[in-house]
């Protein structure tokens, strides 16, 4: 993804003003040449970039910083600010309760990914005990019903449409009036798209608009579209009432700079991404955890929510027993893998790592000693899997991180779910210091300076979600 590369130059840029010997005019200047420069080349609008340079240079005062304050950390801290803000309208989204019937329309170009982002927010819902419905409300493109009954059918959710009938209002006034009728609390409507922005399909939106009173309207882009992202967006929001936006393949070799524009012409919040084709190649947009990763800041609270979601229940307390004793086997990484490659298609990465088989041995799996390992026994597994050696050691390698991350952790009260609160009263900045990479540390003041910076910010959870616990 194309926005990685811009979170590296965006990285970059702060770590070579860091490593100047007086950040002065000119540091900070260089510096955020080097970040406009990153957020043009990935597609950001360029009077949001002039803006946020403005705003950053407002907040930053260098002459009225004293000699003592931390100045590099005050940067970094308003880059990370400005950059939130830019993805952040201020107001959340309309959200739908589970239980109330509301009505949520999808609009977008065609071929923007809308009908299948229609079932991956429902199948989204679904999943979490709503009763969603689809009505395929585009009656323009041929296939369009198909495609929705197809995809409704595979997730096993209620679709309404016609091959017959011509007005998409009708159709999409029938439908929701049928799901209401069932008790359904989510009820989705896909329109059609066109290719250009022509009037006629804005005025066919309008016109279902009108008809269905939806409760929120969103706005479906795909993220390659660029430096069209903005007028896009304001030409729809001219229209109909977008309240949210889905930026889809967020997997391909998007810049996704665009994202960021529509959200300033809509003045709306993304919501959701979508990362693949498949229906669960979706993830919840958090504005936060989305810049800290940007930033190679890493995402706790997200990495946490992902062991909830993944691990079995009945298997949570021991997982959580075993990593908070710093105790992580090659058996834990390997039933971690397999727990993710349940979830679908990101199996597909993980697939790929070898050795994952037969070929390991119990002593092997449960022992927290890689070096049981011997380069003989690597260039056997290699053979027996069918992969190069290089890809064992790689795999040997990645344990080998991720064990000592966890062996960082020791003692460490892992919280329940919706428990972050304990990670704060359990994490103090001898945790932090171990976990954070040493380069890291040394850009946050030491010690001294990550205590004082973990009292700024409240809470632990905020700092793990914005420096995260790897050290790659
Ligand atoms: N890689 C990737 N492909 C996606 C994603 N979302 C949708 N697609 C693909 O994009 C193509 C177009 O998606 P559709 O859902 O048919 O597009 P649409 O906007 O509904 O098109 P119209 O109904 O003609 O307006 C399909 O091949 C989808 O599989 C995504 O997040 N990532």
């Amino acid at each position: 993804m194309v926005l990685a590369q811009l979170g590296g130059s965006i990285s970059r840029a702060i770590q070579q003003m860091s490593n100047a010997t007086i950040i002065d005019e000119k540091a900070l200047n260089d510096c955020l040449n080097e970040i406009t420069r990153a957020l043009l080349q990935a597609d950001v609008q360029f009077k949001l970039v002039r803006d946020m340079q403005t705003n950053i240079k407002k907040i930053v005062n260098l002459d009225d910083l004293a000699a003592g304050h931390n100045k590099r950390k005050i940067i970094q801290q308003a880059i990370f600010n400005e950059l939130c803000k830019m993805l952040d309208p201020g107001k959340p989204s309309f959200t739908p309760k589970k239980g109330k019937p509301s009505v949520v329309m999808f609009v977008g170009l065609q071929g923007s990914g809308k009908t299948t982002t229609c079932t991956k927010y429902a199948y989204y819902h679904q999943k979490k005990g709503w009763k969603p419905a689809l009505v395929c409300a585009d009656t323009f493109r041929a296939g369009a019903f198909d495609q929705l009954k197809q995809n409704a059918t595979k997730a096993k959710i209620p679709f309404y449409g016609s091959y017959t009938e011509s007005d998409p209002v009708k159709i999409a006034v029938d439908g929701v009036d049928r799901f209401k009728k069932e008790n359904c609390d989510l009820i989705i409507v896909d329109t059609s798209g066109r290719h250009k922005q022509e009037a006629a399909l804005f005025e066919e939106m309008r016109q279902v608009s009108e008809a269905t009173k939806p409760d929120l309207v969103i706005f479906v882009m795909d993220s390659s579209i660029g430096q069209a992202a903005f007028d896009q967006a304001q030409a729809f929001k001219q229209s109909v009432a977008v309240g949210a936006v889905i930026v889809t393949k967020m997997d391909g070799h998007a810049k996704g700079g665009g994202a960021l524009s529509a959200v300033a012409a809509t003045k709306s919040p993304v919501i959701f991404i979508g990362t693949g084709e498949h229906m669960d190649e979706f993830e919840v947009f958090d504005v936060k955890p989305f810049v800290s990763r940007l930033l190679g800041m890493g995402d706790w609270s997200g990495f946490m929510d992902k062991i909830h979601e993944v691990v079995p229940m009945d298997q949570q307390p021991e997982l959580l027993q075993k990593l908070s004793e710093g105790n992580f086997t090659l058996r834990i990484m390997y039933e971690q893998f397999q727990n993710l490659l349940k979830m679908g298609p990101i199996g597909q990465v993980f697939s790929m790592l070898p050795g994952f088989s037969a070929e390991l041995m119990p002593k092997e799996l449960d022992s927290s000693n890689p070096k049981l390992m011997n380069e003989s026994r690597m260039m056997r597994i290699a053979r027996g899997s069918g992969r190069h050696v290089r890809e064992v050691m790689e795999m040997l390698e990645e344990y080998k991180r991720l064990a000592k991350i966890w062996s960082k952790m020791k003692g460490l009260k892992i919280p329940k779910k919706g428990e972050m609160s304990a990670l704060s009263r359990n994490m103090n900045a001898q945790h932090m210091s171990k976990v954070l990479p040493p380069q890291m540390l040394k850009q946050i003041g030491g010690m001294g300076g990550l205590q004082s910076l973990m009292k700024q910010m409240g809470s632990a959870k905020d700092m793990m979600g914005m420096f995260g616990g790897g050290d790659k």
